[in-house]
This record gives structure tokens, sequence and C-alpha cells, in this order.
């Protein structure tokens, strides 16, 4: 039986659909560093696996926002060699849900993450293991920051050096009260390896983070609102009211469908991230994705007025 032209026309719109998400989601895998770079994935994971403890958990809730919770409570969530890879991991599960809109993340224990584990640190001290450990944290984050999710980074206690910098790959962070953002990393005579310099130049500007890194001070909630570093400042202190209140400070912008929401996040980071041309085409393909789509086709039949 011939194909009527409404058929034709889903069957065009949904082919056109899938390449779409096909090339952006191989866009947002696409590595910054490979072989070429000197980069060995797989033997840094072994060495990475040497240095256990902790855990990085997600929970994907009902209302698309997932909960990534940074637990080595112990270590004031320091980032163990295991936990860099369940990072990874979790970072490749987040990529391919469906029905995510947005993402929050926050450490155990009511503090966020005091950097790399100094132990794992002094143990792979050496240059080629350290621009390992640099070139995988940065390609993890970078994925996290190019996440089709609206991220937040939920600041309570101390975000210190590879903390701080985690911070950085989140779309906002909210801090509560007496809470501290630190880039410590001159302190422990390095600058920052994991994006942090690259990503807080762009939050903050170069002058304020110049100030930020060299000077290696604390930023409390009220410097970081004036920097913005920092969106908000939550009323709780403690952990079940932070989480709460941060959830529905994301809720604002994670209201509606996961598609619009997810298209909404990939041209804003085209935009952020690529020369104009180029955002201009990724937000064409990205508009052809939801053009025609179903939320797109209720919206037409009705008709709402934006009053
Ligand atoms: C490119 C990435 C670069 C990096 O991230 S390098 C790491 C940068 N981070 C740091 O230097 C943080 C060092 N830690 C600190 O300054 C303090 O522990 C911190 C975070 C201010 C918290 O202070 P307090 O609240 O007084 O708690 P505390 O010092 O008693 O810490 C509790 C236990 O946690 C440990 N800890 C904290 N941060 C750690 C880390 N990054 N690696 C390994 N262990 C760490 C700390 O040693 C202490 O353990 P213990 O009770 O002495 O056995």
């Amino acid at each position: 039986m011939p194909f009527t032209v409404t058929e034709m026309a889903v069957s065009l719109w949904k082919n056109l659909l899938q390449t779409t998400k096909e090339r952006i989601l191989q866009q947002r895998r696409m590595s910054l560093y490979n072989g070429a770079h000197g980069y060995d994935e797989e033997l840094l994971k072994k060495k990475l696996q040497q240095f256990a403890g902790g855990s990085i958990n997600l929970s994907k809730e009902d209302n698309g926002i997932g909960i990534l919770t940074l637990n080595n409570p112990k270590l004031m969530n320091a980032f163990t060699g295991t936990m860099m890879v369940e990072l990874q991991e979790r970072v490749t599960e987040l990529e391919n849900w469906k029905d995510g809109k947005g993402l929050i993340i926050y450490g155990a224990g009511n503090t966020f993450c005091s950097g790399s584990d100094l132990n794992a640190v002094k143990a792979i001290s050496n240059s080629q293991d350290g621009m390992n450990m640099c070139m995988f944290m940065q390609n993890t984050l970078t994925r996290l920051m190019r996440l089709p999710l609206i991220s937040v980074a939920l600041v309570q206690g101390k975000a210190f050096g590879g903390g701080a910098e985690l911070t950085t790959a989140c779309d906002f962070r909210l801090m509560t009260p007496g809470s501290e953002i630190r880039f410590v990393h001159k302190h422990m005579g390095l600058v920052p390896g994991w994006g942090g310099a690259a990503r807080l130049v762009r939050i903050v500007g170069s002058g304020a983070a110049l100030q930020l890194l060299s000077g290696a001070a604390g930023v409390d909630p009220e410097r970081a609102l004036h920097l913005g570093l920092s969106e908000e400042t939550l009323s709780s202190s403690d952990e079940t009211g932070a989480l709460e209140e941060a959830q529905a400070w994301l809720s604002q912008y994670t209201e509606g469908p996961a598609t619009v929401i997810q298209a909404v996040k990939k041209v804003v980071t085209a935009g952020r991230e690529l020369p104009v041309e180029a955002a201009l085409r990724t937000e064409k393909d990205v508009f052809g994705t939801v053009w025609g789509g179903p939320a797109n086709l209720q919206a037409l039949v009705r008709r709402p007025k934006h009053k």
C-alpha cells in the first residue's frame, strides 16, 4: 500500500531526528585527548583502580532530575582513583538518560569535595601519570559540562582544589550558608588541571579568575554571588533542607518535556563553546529535532497565550 503524505513526512522527520541525535551524541563523546596526545586511558584506569575508596552514586528521579552524590565523607569526599573511574561511568549513564532534564551534584556528609585524594596524588606524582590523570579528568568533566541536562553544583561545606574545579563544570552553583569554594592549587605548587581554569575564566572573567587562582583565598557565598560564581545562597545549611531547596530552584528550569529542555541546553552549549557560524549550524540541527515534534504540535493545537 502506498504511503500517505503524512506518513512520509513522519518517517522523514524520524530519520532526520535519529541522524541528528547520533551526530550530536558523537560530538559530545568525542574525547579531547587520545593516543596522539600520549594518552593511554586503559593503562591509567588500571592505575586508578589501585586507589580504591568511596563511591559516586547516581539516583535518577521520576521528575527528570538526577542526583549525583560524591561519597567519601571520611576524606571530605576527596576523589580516590576508583571514584574518578566511577564518575566517568555515571557521566556515560547520564548521556544515555532519555528522560533526564537536570542534575544536582552534591557531597555526602554535608561537605562538597576536597579535590584529589592526596594519598593517590602522592603515589602518582610522576609526570606521565599526572598528565594522564589530568587528561582523564578533563575528558570526563568536559562531557559532564556538555550533558544535555541543566546542572547544578550544590556547594555545602568545602569545595577545594579539584572540588572547586568540579563546581565549574556545572551550569550553576548554589551555596549554603558558611560554605566555601577555594582554588588551593597554588599552595600545592599546582595550577588547576581538571579544566577548572579555562572554565573559571568563562564564568567570572579573566581578572577575577587570576585573583582567585593566584590568591588561593576562600570564596564565601556573598563574594561568590558578587563575582557571578554562585547563583544563589540557600537558606538551609543542613543536607536534606539544602537538597530540597536546590531541587526546587532547579525545577523552575526543568519544567516541560525532556526533549525540549535537552534541546535548550544543547543550543546554549553550542553558543558557549563554538564559533558563531558553527553554533548557528548546531542551533539549526537542534531546532530540527523539536520543530514539528510532539511538544510543538501539542502547543500548536492548544495555542497558548503567554500572558
Ligand atoms: C588537579 C587537582 C588538584 C587537587 O585537588 S590537589 C588536592 C587539593 N585539596 C587539598 O589540598 C585539601 C586538603 N585538605 C584540607 O585542606 C582540609 O582537610 C579541609 C578540606 C579544609 C577540611 O578540613 P577539616 O574540616 O578540618 O577536616 P580534616 O582536615 O580533619 O579532614 C578530615 C580527614 O580528611 C582528610 N582529607 C581531607 N582532604 C583530603 C584530600 N584531598 N585527600 C586526602 N585526605 C583528605 C584529612 O587528612 C583528614 O583525615 P585524617 O582524619 O587526618 O585521617
